[in-house]
């Protein structure tokens, strides 16, 4: 052994030295004609301890597997269905957010003369500073979470470019467009809008009697207090004849850039629950400072000096989906509800055989069409076209008693309000359907009267804190001096306020569409239980059984219980049908994304 040791041979037959240090040569060869003959008639099968050369070979059988033995269609559609519990796509969703945007500042104007080669010593030519950008906002179908806002936390519109000599005016700041899903409600938090500021320091200047107004001038400087830019090549005194005041101009009044006009009031309430073609304006760049020929006069042919530009407006927004999705799944936790997802939709969801699987709601999208414009599901209202897909989403499952923030309660019952119709999902395998259907309804109708009892005692909360006629409320925000911004100036903000924005106002739960999916059909004995379950909810249909949420003018126009088997792909496409029905129906009735919801009718307008 020891002669094949320092060759190449362990290399090449590792089977043959593995043991080298016990065995001898003619154990090795032995043992290698034992290998060879083994294999010649048991090629797939290892014995307990397989060699390396063993192990590469069938690595190497697998990955020339013949394509005869790869799976068939309805094999791969079954390995979807009913996946192994580490077969999901990570889902992130976030429904709600804080985001702060900042329009960009304007660029600094220019101190700047003409000069050339006859004239030294020309007029002055310096250019205005470029306007900062714009922020946009728009809502586009195909989004369903926020999670992308919620992660940058912070968006600014490009600076404006400071202007340049021969009269060169700077270049405009980038614009953002803040792109959100359809059904957001964008609220305002807080505001800090530097003109506005200047403006309201200067009008209360002037109220003041001419003797008291430099005083208060001094005291009341805000982020403005030196607007000035002096011309880099002035000399030590003429900088300080500048500042001494003789020779300081009076400063120039805030500008506003003329896109400004089409901001939407303060405080900003919009509720974007329509697709939009063109993005809306949130917040307009600021004005660029003036260059130095804005100064000259007759006095003063040569002013050596230019404006900075405008500090931009900086908002806080509380960003929140008011529409999850056109259909929610509401049932009890493993009753089958993100196989279902899997089944109609292309979503990779995970599916496990135990109580909940699925922690986070997951959106996905039923397509009505086969993605070349023929429709699969006969769909849309006259004039509009038809309905080409439509949305769904896998909500957490529900445990008795969620309304009390059991389980993982009250979070998950929040995305229930959130769909357009609700559809319940029933396990026909487990219990009694109808006791189930029940008891589902018992705990959503539970959480709408705890949100009323929530709504109320808001209002008189706010009624109280009113203190009327303008007078400010121990609660009402003051300015504070805060960090300063990027060019050092210090900006005005105003404290965060403790109290939490109002709960958006939804339409009760109980006035949605709904309709019952009777899944898990294709274990045995479960007829029974669903003509039981077909048999109650006929009877809620035509009023001979109390409606299950147990109000009076709860939705039961067109109530129906589908069965369907889920991880065999059976029974969905009623799901898909019965689905698009609804959904034309509500917006032929003119009940769109808020069904019953008044305040929001018309899309992207503020609220209240
Ligand atoms: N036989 C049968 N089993 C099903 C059917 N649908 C789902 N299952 C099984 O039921 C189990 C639970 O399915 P999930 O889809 O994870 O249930 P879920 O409602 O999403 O559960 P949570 O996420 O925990 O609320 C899995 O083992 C599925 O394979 C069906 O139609 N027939
Ligand atoms: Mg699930």
């Amino acid at each position: 052994m020891a002669q094949y040791g320092s060759t190449v041979m362990p290399f090449l037959y590792p089977c043959l030295f593995r043991s080298s240090c016990r065995s001898t040569t003619s154990q090795s060869l032995q043992r290698l004609s034992t290998c060879a003959g083994r294999r010649s008639y048991q090629t797939s099968t290892f014995k307990s301890n397989p060699s390396l050369a063993e192990q590469n070979a069938h690595r190497k059988a697998v990955a020339y597997e013949p394509i005869g033995a790869a799976p068939t269609h309805n094999e791969a559609r079954k390995r979807r269905l009913d996946p192994t519990p580490d077969d999901y796509a990570r889902n992130i969703f976030v429904d709600k957010c804080l985001l702060t945007v900042h329009a960009g500042s304007g660029g600094n104007g220019c101190v700047s003369f003409h000069r050339d080669a006859v004239i030294q010593d020309g007029p002055p030519n310096g250019g205005d500073g470029g306007t900062g950008g714009n922020v946009w906002i728009q809502a586009v179908a195909g989004q369903t979470s926020l999670h992308k806002l919620a992660r940058r936390g912070t968006l600014k519109g490009g600076r404006g470019i400071s202007g340049q000599g021969k009269a060169q005016g700077g270049r405009k700041g980038e614009d953002i467009c803040i792109q959100v899903p359809v059904g957001t409600v964008v609220r305002e938090v807080w505001r800090s809008d530097p003109v506005a500021d200047e403006e309201e320091r200067l009008a209360d200047l002037r109220a003041l009697p001419p003797e008291e107004r430099d005083l208060a001038e001094q005291e009341s400087r805000g982020p403005r207090s030196n607007p000035w830019i002096l011309y880099p090549g002035a000399n030590h005194h003429e900088v300080r004849e500048f500042g001494a005041g003789e020779f300081t101009p009076k400063p120039p009044k805030p500008r506003r850039s003329p896109l400004s006009a089409l901001q939407p009031e303060s405080p900003i309430r919009l509720d974007l629950d329509k697709p939009m073609d063109q993005p809306m304006l949130l917040a307009a760049g600021a004005v660029g400072g003036m260059g130095n020929p804005h100064f000259a006069s007759k006095e003063l042919p040569k002013p050596k000096y230019a404006t900075k530009g405008e500090l931009g407006i900086r908002l806080k927004f509380e960003l929140e989906l008011k529409l999850l999705a056109d259909v929610g799944l509401v049932g009890l936790p493993n009753a089958g509800k993100s196989t279902l997802l899997r089944a109609i939709s292309n979503s990779r969801t995970r599916v496990g055989d135990w109580a909940f699987t699925t922690l986070e709601p997951s959106v996905g999208t039923v397509v009505l069409d086969d993605n070349q414009g023929r429709p699969l599901v006969k769909s849309g209202i006259e004039g509009q076209g038809p309905r080409t897909n439509f949305t769904v989403a896998d909500i957490p499952g529900l445990v008795e008693d969620a309304h009390l923030d059991k389980g993982l309660g009250l979070g998950f019952l929040r995305h229930v309000e959130r769909a357009r119709i609700l559809a319940f999902v029933v396990d026909l395998s487990n219990g009694d359907p109808v006791g189930t259907l029940r008891s589902l309804w018992k705990e959503v109708a539970e959480y709408e009267n705890l949100r009323n009892i929530e709504i109320s005692e808001q209002t008189q909360t706010r009624a109280v804190e009113w203190t009327g006629f303008g007078t400010s409320s121990s609660s009402s925000p003051q300015p504070t001096p805060d960090p300063f911004d990027e060019d050092g100036q210090q900006m005005l903000m105003y404290p965060e306020p403790t109290k939490q924005l109002e709960p958006i106002k939804l339409p009760p739960v109980s006035a949605k569409p709904w309709f019952v999916i009777a899944t898990k059909a294709d274990k045995e004995e479960t007829q029974d239980a669903f003509r039981s379950l077909q048999a109650y909810v006929a009877g809620v249909e035509s009023g001979s059984v109390p409606h299950p949420s147990g109000r009076q003018n709860a939705w039961k126009a067109r109530v129906a219980a589908i069965p369907v088997s889920a991880i065999n792909g059976q029974g969905t496409d009623r799901i898909a049908q019965w689905t698009a029905g609804l959904l034309d129906s509500m917006q032929g009735a003119g009940l769109s994304s808020a069904i019953a919801d008044p305040s929001a009718q018309r899309s992207r307008r503020t609220l209240e």
